[in-house]
Formats: C-alpha cells, structure tokens, sequence
C-alpha cells in the first residue's frame, strides 16, 4: 500500500454551469455559457446546461453522497451571474444564498469548501462591454472576487482565482470553440493578459479581506510537450508548444516575465505590457492548482496553425475524449513545478477520464478501466511526493457527470453516474474504489 502524507486533501470537482441548472433561477442573469450553448451548431446535440444535474436543486443530496464517497474536500466554482447579474453593482441575494447554504452543508459534511470564482461562466452582460478583452474586467473581476470574499471568507478557506486562463483565452477566444466564440488572436492574447492582471488584483483584494487568513491560488491547464523526433526542428517546436500551452501563464504569474519565444513569435500581435502590470501579475500566491490529463508529443510543421507545429498521434491507449493515458506525465509535470516555479503547494485540481460508460443489467456501471487510469495516477503523483513535490491535496474530475462544453453530455466524467432523464445519481465502481483509496489515504502499488 502507498500511503499519502497525513492530511492530504482527496475531493472531487465541479463547476457551476456543468452541474447546477436552473441558469436564470431566483434572479440569476445570462451567462456567456447559457448564449453559447442556445446558438445553434455550438454545442453537440444542441445540449444546454439548463438542467445539467439539476443540482441548483439537488445540492443537499449532492453533499449527502459527497459524505457517503467520504470526501475530505469539494471543488466547486460560484457562478458569478448568480451573484452579480449584472456583472458588477447590484448583488442577487438569492444567489448568494445558494452558496452560503452549499458551504454550510459542506462544513456541516466535513468536507473542506474550495471555491473556484471563476470557470468560464461570464455574465453576458459584461461580454456586451467587451468581457475579457476589456481592460476594465479586471476592476469588474476584482469588485466580484471581493464580494466573495467578504461573503463565504468567513468559512471558505481555498480559493482559486481562475479556472485555466489558457482555455478561456486560446478557446473562447482564439479557436472559437467554446464562449464567447471568438476567432482573433490579437483579442486572445490580450485576453490571456487581463486574466492574468485580474487574478493579481484578486490575490491583493483577498489579502486586505476578511478571508486573508485563508489560502488563495490559481488553476492552470498544464501537459508536458514532447518532441516527436531529436530534430533541431521539432525541439524548436516544441519549445514553442511548451511556452505557449505551459509557460504563457506559468512565467508572468512566477518569474515576472512572458516567455520570450512567445513575444518574438507572435511580433506586434503581442499586447503591451509595462513593468506595473508585471508586478501585479506575479503577486505571491499560496498554491498553484494543476488540471492535468495528459501531454502532447509535437512535430515542426512550418505553417501550419497559430505555432508552425502538429500534435503527433501516438501507439498508447486513450480515453473517450482521444487523449492518451499518460500517468508518467503527471510526475513529470508536478516535479518540473517543484524544480522550476516552486517550492509551494500543489493541488490537483483536476484528473479524471472519459469513457464509454453505460450501465449493465444489474443497474451499475463497472468501470474498470477509469479505476485502472486513477490508480496509475495517484501512484504517479505518490511518486513526486517522494521527490520532495509538496503535492497537498488531490481532485478527482468529476463527481458527477455533467455538461462536458462543446461535447454536451456525451461524455461521461463522473465517478457518479447520472441517468439524466431520471436524475438518478448511481455511484460507479470507481466512486466505490475512491472511498476505499480515501479511507486508507492509499492505494495499492
Ligand atoms: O474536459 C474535462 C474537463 C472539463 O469538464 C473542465 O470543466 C475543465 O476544467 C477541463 N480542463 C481540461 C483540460 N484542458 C482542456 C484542454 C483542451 C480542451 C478542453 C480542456 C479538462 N477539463
């Protein structure tokens, strides 16, 4: 058996808009997601996430199996639209009181509350000023993010700023394929940087609140990038791959500077940005939070796409959504944090897989093959604790099954099945192997 350190957070994570439902309940506004998805050829099937898992309405059922899968900690994300509908100014009561009442029942659970404030779910109103790439998101995130603090800092403990500023700025902005649905590198880029700008002046408006005492951070989206060949060509690309997808928000948020290879390669498309920006920006934080799947193995291909590069398909088995099981990079990845950007707490912040789930004769869904990807991983991070990694907490994507983006629900996360015409949650094999590996704070070598 490998034993976890004593302490060590297993929870599970969500986020609003993929779970919760109800989107314009008790004086709640229109999220980008709630456009996006109602915008026909935007989503798979035509999905919305005006159910979801309906659990707006179902949280204390919700937080009862949260007890009964024995987590020690839930990742959620507070949907600012509830809060703030009009993104900034006038605060909804009721929305609050939707999260007041979920921390409470976790507290009440013994589960540790971790609050992401934002994960993708932008008021609508505030993309009809420009959202995020306005300069002025960063006083609207910042006036949301005190609110927050001064609501639940009370009882919330860890916080995180943003939810993968890369997908926000590079898919919402950059490819189109998730909201807002813009295609402008230059807005993307720009993007990238007032998110950034935004999550510093959070972490100073945290510090001067009531929740101070508490720990604040930032998720991050990170896959090691793997060069396809020993080629000066492919190295060169892959270094291209790695500042772009790792170290466009690693750098500024740890070093105080962008990647240089970015700058040159992107030439005049690249966004101002002075030396005040950069000092908000790198604003102590107390733990990086780290989504990670899988990693990427890359070729020089002269240009093609935003890099001059191409994703190599590699021989390894893959999950649902075709990306490869590569427990390895999770150890590569949290010791390169450790070495390069830390030492500081590390969470994941998410890991799970998608597969073909589907429920047998008996009523339950046996899947062996997610069991099979956790265990390799959570042994692959047991073994970056033993090379000293400061690895303090684990977050298994997800809970449930949920609204999966621009892929609707035809993928299947959860560790907890949802039947959704029925909303019957049915826990998986994996949800039962979970609270044995969290009864024991170990799994099996
Ligand atoms: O796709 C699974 C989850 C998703 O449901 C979460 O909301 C989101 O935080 C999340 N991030 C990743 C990894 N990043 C990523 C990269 C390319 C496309 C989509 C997600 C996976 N996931």
């Amino acid at each position: 058996m490998r034993r976890f350190p004593e302490g060590f957070l297993w929870g599970c994570a969500t986020a609003s808009y993929q779970i919760e439902g109800s989107p314009l309940a008790d004086g709640a506004s229109p999220s980008i997601w709630h456009r996006f998805s109602h915008t026909p050829g935007n989503v798979q099937g035509g999905d919305t996430g005006d159910v979801a898992c309906d659990h707006y309405r179902r949280w204390r059922d919700d937080v009862a199996l949260m007890r009964e899968l024995g987590l020690k900690a839930y990742r959620f994300s507070i949907a600012w639209p509830r809060v703030l509908p009009d993104g900034t100014g006038r605060v909804n009561e009721a929305g609050v009181a939707f999260y007041d009442r979920l921390v409470d029942a976790l507290l009440e659970a013994g589960i540790v509350p971790f609050a992401t404030l934002y994960h993708w779910d932008l008021p609508g109103a505030l993309q009809d000023r420009g959202g995020w790439a306005n300069r002025d998101v960063v006083g609207w995130f910042t006036e949301y993010a005190g609110l927050m603090f001064e609501r639940l800092g009370d009882r919330v403990q860890h916080w995180i700023t943003l939810n993968e500023p890369w997908c926000v700025a590079h898919l919402g902005h950059v490819a189109g394929v998730h909201a807002p649905g813009m295609r402008d590198l230059w807005a993307g880029l720009r993007v990238a940087h007032h998110l950034l700008l935004a999550h510093g002046e959070a972490v100073a408006a945290f510090r001067a609140s009531r929740a101070g005492r508490g720990r604040i951070g930032i998720t991050l989206n990170l896959a090691p990038q793997h060069a396809a060949t020993s080629s000066q060509t492919d190295r060169a690309a892959t270094d291209r791959a790695d500042a772009y997808h790792n170290r466009l928000f690693l750098d500024p948020l740890f070093k105080g500077r962008y990647p240089a290879v970015l700058v040159q390669h992107f030439g005049e498309a690249w966004p101002e940005v002075t030396d005040e920006d950069l000092a908000i920006i790198r604003r102590p934080i107390d733990f990086l939070g780290i989504n990670y799947y899988s990693r990427s193995v890359v070729a020089d291909a002269p240009g093609e796409g935003l890099l001059g590069i191409r994703h190599v398909d590699t021989a390894g088995a893959r999950t649902a959504m075709g990306w490869e099981i590569y427990p390895q990079g999770l150890y590569e990845l949290l010791v390169r944090l450790h070495r390069e950007y830390g030492p500081l707490p590390l969470y994941i912040t998410e890991n799970g897989a998608a597969f073909d789930d589907r429920l047998d004769a008996s009523g339950q869904v046996d899947d062996a093959e997610r069991v099979d990807y956790l265990h390799r991983h959570f042994l692959a991070a047991r073994r970056a604790i033993d090379d000293g990694v400061r690895l303090e907490g684990y977050f298994v994507w997800s809970m449930l099954d949920n609204f999966e983006w621009a892929l609707g629900y035809s993928k299947r996360f959860g560790i907890v099945y949802v039947d959704y015409p029925s909303q019957r949650r049915i826990v998986k094999r994996s949800g039962r192997w979970y609270r044995q590996v969290i009864e024991a704070n170990g799994v099996p070598e």
